[in-house]
């Protein structure tokens, strides 16, 4: 698609990329105001953020210098948005684009101005990222804790707080106060205790996300220049899966910007809500609209699913809200026979073999790749992935357990770490023919790094020939993909001292913190050296490096935001739904997430051996009203 650098007047402005918005998105994309978009799965909420960015860049109603921050949820969806701006907008426009996740932006506010918090607050630069979970509490509360002076209660009054809900009530549960507690009760002295503790007491700082984001907020609180210096920078903010907003991150946006001009668009679906666990508020979009004057606007659309499948869909939303209006679909069905069923097996073993053969013959039927496919679970991916993989790899399509570790990096977010998109695109450059388009991206990569005016073209030439020569030099040295960590490694570091580890760090400050860039960099050789076993070639390895050819298996939490030509769940049964009867609700929308990744077909699973299914038997009861049927395979 061809994309403009020159400015469009707002009038002139049309859609980029897709032939049509509705109605009230393209009030959206070209308000002036904030707003609220509460919609769907699959009305393109995303596309309309993209959108809404080349509008805004390409018209200058988002003036230069100022930017837009966009912030996500997840890695592969700040990754994707930003991808898709890119598609759509000039790279000068893109370049004013910062699409990040909320951890991302606060812990990069902390490295920048966290030195200027008070010292009761202050971590040392080199602090650490922990992920504590309730088994840690426990052990803080109960022994690490120590005794209370009398005025704040006694040891017993400390054992009283609840552990399951310290976190999330006591330690990161209210903005931080600025000199302590003055007249703490028990549960905030023990807050302050684990605050001092992991700040100051240990041979360095250790922060969760969620205590970054607290200190984030005080940082913007008490530091006025840093909090103007945010508000002069982004003319608009824009908000992905708002359902899932915790409090911490909402008071953070809250003391940035609320009074303020910069304009605020927010989207999201309670029925996606899926983050409770994880502190998502109750309702954050009556909080925003109360406090932003923000309008609601509904979309009525859905571009991804069939109109059977929305028309299922429809049945199980209204289980979580009754309200919910029926989406229009705007796609055609393309497969033959029905769009969801049951699939009832004897054993994990037959489970997995027929899945196989089924894949393989829906990918010769209609001309799928791989990745048009996804194995979901609920928990566990691995323990389902024993079993899967073998038949699958016997049916020649691996299996990619995205959840998986590779060092100390889930390999879903190491391949959208910028490093390791670099290194895989020198890579391709390097060492595959046909590599036209790996030479525009690292090219434009390089000319960001290398801080290179567009209109430089001297400069944009010297950089063409340094790659070109690098290139070469690189695919002498190493005619072989790896096959040791030590030379996985030592390919890494070459690409990283080409680019210029210290013009990586500039781009990226988080790699400039706590070594995370040696993290992603010994993630990266280690996913390589996987990547290349029996001597296959460096093409073959890139390929299995990205997972080109292999079928993703994931859990649903990460296939928000996703979405696949045929959607397999494994494991409808009661033993990896255990907790459905504790939170009827959010388990049922993570079914319902599940359920609408899908754009054509949808098979459920069931093997007696895993489990009963009486417990969910209201989730199989949607179905059944849906006319789904339950179908004795094998
Ligand atoms: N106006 C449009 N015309 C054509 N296709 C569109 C349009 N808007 C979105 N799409 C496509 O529809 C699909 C769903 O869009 P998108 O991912 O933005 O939806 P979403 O509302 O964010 O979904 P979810 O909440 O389920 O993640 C994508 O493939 C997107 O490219």
């Amino acid at each position: 698609m061809a994309v403009l650098s020159r400015r469009i007047r707002s009038e002139d402005w049309k859609p980029v990329g897709v032939k049509a918005l509705e109605v009230n998105a393209l009030q959206v994309v070209r308000s002036a105001d904030n707003r609220s978009i509460i919609a769907g799965p699959g009305a393109g909420k995303t596309e309309l953020l993209a959108q809404r960015a080349a509008y805004l860049l390409q018209t200058g109603a988002a003036p230069a210098p100022r930017r837009i921050l966009a912030i996500s949820f997840k890695r592969d969806a700040a990754t994707n948005l930003a991808a898709r701006v890119r598609q759509r907008c000039h790279r000068n426009h893109a370049a004013r684009f910062d699409s990040m996740t909320f951890d991302a932006f606060a812990k990069g506010l902390i490295d920048r101005f966290g030195q200027a918090l008070p010292e009761r607050w202050r971590p040392r630069p080199d602090y650490e990222i922990m992920i504590p979970g309730e088994r840690d509490y426990r052990e803080f509360l109960s022994r690490q804790i120590g005794v209370p002076p009398a005025p704040v209660g006694t040891y017993a009054d400390i054992q009283a707080i609840p552990v399951k809900t310290f976190e999330r009530r006591h330690l990161v549960g209210t903005p931080l106060p600025l000199d302590g507690w003055s007249q703490p009760t028990p549960a905030q002295w023990a807050a302050e205790r684990y605050w001092q503790m992991f700040l100051h007491e240990g041979r360095k700082s250790f922060l969760s996300f969620p205590m970054i984001g607290r200190l984030a907020e005080l940082l913007l609180r008490v530091n006025p220049m840093a909090r103007d210096a945010l508000r002069l920078t982004y003319s608009h903010l824009f908000m992905d899966e708002f359902q899932d907003t915790t409090q911490i991150q909402y008071d953070l946006v809250r003391t940035i910007f609320l009074g303020t001009n910069t304009v605020i668009t927010a989207v999201g679906d309670n029925k996606q809500q899926i983050m409770r666990w994880a502190m998502a508020m109750d309702d954050p979009f009556t909080a925003f609209d109360g406090d932003f004057g923000a309008t609601r606007t509904p979309l009525y659309n859905n571009y991804r699913s069939s109109p059977e499948l929305v028309r299922i869909q429809h049945i199980l939303a209204q289980a979580l809200d009754a309200q919910a209006v029926a989406p229009v679909s705007k796609t055609v069905g393309t497969i033959a026979g029905a769009s969801c069923a049951i699939w009832d097996f004897s054993t994990p073993e037959t489970e997995a073999a027929r899945l196989a053969d089924v894949v393989v013959a829906e990918m010769k039927a209609h001309a799928l790749g791989p990745r048009d496919f996804v194995l979901l679970v609920r928990q566990k991916a691995s323990e389902y992935a024993t079993v899967l993989d073998p038949a699958f790899v016997a049916a020649g399509i691996p299996l990619r357990n995205e959840a998986g570790m590779v060092g100390s990096i889930m390999l879903q977010d190491l391949l959208v770490e910028a490093v390791s998109e670099l290194i895989v695109a020198v890579l391709r450059l390097a060492m595959t023919t046909r590599a036209g388009r790996h030479w525009t991206a690292c090219q434009e990569a390089l000319i960001a790094l290398w801080g290179i005016a567009p209109d430089d073209e001297v400069a944009q030439a010297r950089l063409a020939n340094e790659l070109d020569a690098y290139v070469t030099q690189l695919n002498t040295t190493y005619p072989n993909s790896p096959k040791s960590k030590a030379v996985s490694r030592s390919v890494v570091d070459d690409i990283l001292e080409f680019i210029g580890r210290e013009k990586v760090i500039a781009a990226h400050p988080a790699y400039g913190q706590g070594g995370w860039l040696d993290k992603v960099l010994d993630s990266a050789a280690e996913h390589l050296l996987a990547s290349s076993h029996n001597d296959i070639e460096w093409s073959s390895a890139l390929d299995t490096y990205e997972g080109v050819h292999a079928i993703p298996l994931m859990t649903i939490h990460k296939s928000k935001g996703l979405e696949y030509h045929s959607v397999i769940f494994v494991g409808l049964d009661d033993g990896a739904w255990w907790s459905f009867a504790n939170d009827q609700i959010e388990a049922t929308a993570g079914f319902f997430v599940a359920f609408t990744r899908a754009k054509q077909r949808v098979v459920f699973t069931y093997c007696a051996q895993r489990g009963t299914r009486t417990k969910i038997a209201t989730l199989y009861q949607l179905l059944t009203n849906a006319g789904v049927k339950n179908i004795k395979v094998a």
